[in-house]
């Protein structure tokens, strides 16, 4: 990002990391956005077919405010007939909880206006349900699997629940991966003790893995 002052440091305050993201987020040029959004779902459900074609169920963000969007990557996973999974933000406890969603119209507004499974109409998958792999949104990540969120705190809670959850019954980690555009790599973002990193990271160039070493001894 050379010549704006947009720069992220790991030295910052997360509350000034977050506030610079937001600028750089905001720089992003709206006119893209789509056409990256879809090179990004592409090339993720190019990797899946390669990579992971074992793959049973994925859990996806829908987007809000000018994050990557994944819809055409669940719109490929129901052609797939690979598990689309939505969290339903639950304010209070900051905890999320999962359902299955097999169109558009399962979705209905919640917290913060972010778009969220209708809970009278979706499939509540329970509370010890571990999906096969998490695309996970951010303002910000870097190459070592650092990621910057709102502040909610909900993704690494879910990343808690889930590892409590593998842990009992002796099972993988879903893979971890982070979606933002390219634009939103930077070189270090403040990471804290309880912060997760992702295992991946997916932009419109495609999916890079990180450093981060998904293992159970890492809190
Ligand atoms: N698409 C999507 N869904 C998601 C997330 C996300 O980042 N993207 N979240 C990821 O965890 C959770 C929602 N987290 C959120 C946390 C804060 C704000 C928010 O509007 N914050 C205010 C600042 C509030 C304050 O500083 O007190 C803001 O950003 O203006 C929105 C969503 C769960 N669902
Ligand atoms: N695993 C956890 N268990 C309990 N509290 C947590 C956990 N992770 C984060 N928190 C709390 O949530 C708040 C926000 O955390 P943080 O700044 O890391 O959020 P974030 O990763 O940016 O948010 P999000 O995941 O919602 O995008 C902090 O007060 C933090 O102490």
């Amino acid at each position: 990002m050379a010549g704006t002052d947009e720069t992220i440091e790991p030295s910052m305050g997360k509350r000034a990391a977050r506030t610079a993201a937001k600028e750089l987020r905001d720089r992003l040029p709206k006119a893209r956005l789509e056409e990256w959004s879809i090179m990004a779902c592409e090339q993720a459900a190019q990797w899946l077919e390669r990579e992971y074609s074992d793959c049973r169920s994925m859990l996806l963000y829908v987007p809000f405010r000018s994050e990557l969007n994944l819809r055409p990557l669940m719109e490929w996973g129901w052609r797939s007939g690979i598990a689309v999974i939505v969290p339903r933000c639950l304010p209070e406890q900051r905890l999320m909880a999962l359902y299955r969603i097999h169109g558009w119209d399962e979705l209905a507004s919640g917290a913060y206006g972010i778009m969220e499974p209708d809970p009278s109409i979706a499939a509540y998958c329970g509370d010890a349900y571990v999906p096969d792999i998490v695309f996970v949104p951010g303002l910000a990540f870097d190459r070592q699997g650092g990621r910057l969120g709102y502040g909610g705190g909900y993704y690494d809670r879910f990343y808690d629940r889930l590892r409590d959850i593998s842990l009992r019954e002796d099972r993988m980690m879903p893979l971890w991966i982070g979606c933002g555009f390219e634009q939103q790599l930077v070189a270090e973002v403040p990471m804290e003790g309880h912060d997760a990193r992702v295992g991946a990271i997916l932009t419109e160039q495609g999916m890079r893995m990180t450093d981060q070493v998904i293992a159970f001894d890492d809190d």
